[in-house]
């Protein structure tokens, strides 16, 4: 047992470096226009390698280790819009972050406006993007490139205004811009209320890492949404623990906090989730 523990240890961690890239590799595309191109590639490829290995087929084999020099080349070309966003994210993570200062300031803003929509009933969406680029979602809508505020948000949303209709994106704490039109999730859903503006906060957080907070119309309540999963109704004090649980690592967010645990806090990663980094 132990020799051959010895022998294949480094089998083991090469497996487990190998599993960590393909997955980072994965999240980092997985939102982006070339993700099924790379998806659709790489199974083709998985499945071609074990016939050929399987039924010793030479010419298929040979084949596929002449054209993988060809094919890493066209992936490079495929990709090459969304390697140069990766790279750009790379290098501006946590320095240009906005600071925890600014960013606790933002999401009391946020919080207020949200649960002054819900007082009003005025329904809502917000996307909050985190490490994957929302732009192709901003592109649907109306840049707007401007300050958050309450009275944004209500103006945005109020009904019958021009661009109430849609989704708005928040990036770092600025609104990048309205009436963006996400994706609808394709799920079926349990509860057969659940209407297009939920389905909405569902489909683009299953396509990307963003956080989806709606208001309903229809009660007011307010629902927060990551990873696909809709948590709908939160009291506001629920609402105001669960966004200071995704981006300030539970920190409270009514509570003041001293300035020098916030500066510390710039050189930590919260716990669980990232913190909203720009683009
Ligand atoms: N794909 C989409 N992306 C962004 N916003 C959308 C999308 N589809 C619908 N919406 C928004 O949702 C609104 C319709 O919401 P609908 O009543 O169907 O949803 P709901 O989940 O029942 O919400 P509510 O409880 O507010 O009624 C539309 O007016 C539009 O603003």
């Amino acid at each position: 047992m132990w020799p051959e523990i010895q022998k294949h240890w480094r089998d083991g961690i090469e497996i487990l470096v190998l599993a960590v890239c393909i997955y980072q590799i994965y999240r980092a595309f997985r939102a982006t226009r070339g993700a099924q191109i790379l998806v659709g590639l790489g199974t083709i490829l998985v499945v071609l390698t074990l016939v050929s290995q399987v039924f010793r087929f030479e010419v298929i084999w040979w084949l596929i280790t002449r054209a993988s020099a060809i094919l890493a080349f066209a992936l490079i070309v495929i990709f090459q819009p969304e390697l140069r966003d990766a790279l750009a994210r790379l290098g501006s993570k946590r320095i240009f972050s906005f600071s925890s200062r600014r960013r606790l300031a933002f999401l009391e803003r946020f919080a207020d406006s949200v649960i002054a929509l819900s007082k009003k009933r005025i329904g809502a969406l917000f996307a909050i993007q985190r490490d994957i680029s929302l732009k192709k979602f901003l592109e649907t809508g109306v840049v707007l490139d401007a300050q958050f505020s309450p009275e944004m948000a209500t103006a945005v949303f109020y009904p019958k205004a021009p661009l109430h209709d849609g989704g708005m994106i928040i990036a770092d704490d600025r609104v990048a811009g309205a009436a963006c039109v996400f994706p609808v999730t394709q799920r079926e859903m349990r509860d057969r209320s659940t209407g297009l503006r939920h389905r909405a906060a569902i489909g683009l957080t299953e396509e990307t890492d963003a956080v989806a907070v709606v208001v309903s119309e229809e009660t007011g309540g307010i629902s927060i949404c990551v990873d696909g999963r809709l948590e709908r109704n939160l009291t506001e004090k629920q609402f105001r623990d669960r966004l200071a649980d995704i981006f300030i690592a539970g920190k409270s967010l009514t509570e003041p906090e001293d300035d020098e645990e916030l500066d510390r806090e710039d050189t930590v990663t919260p716990s669980r989730d990232r913190d909203m980094v720009s683009d």
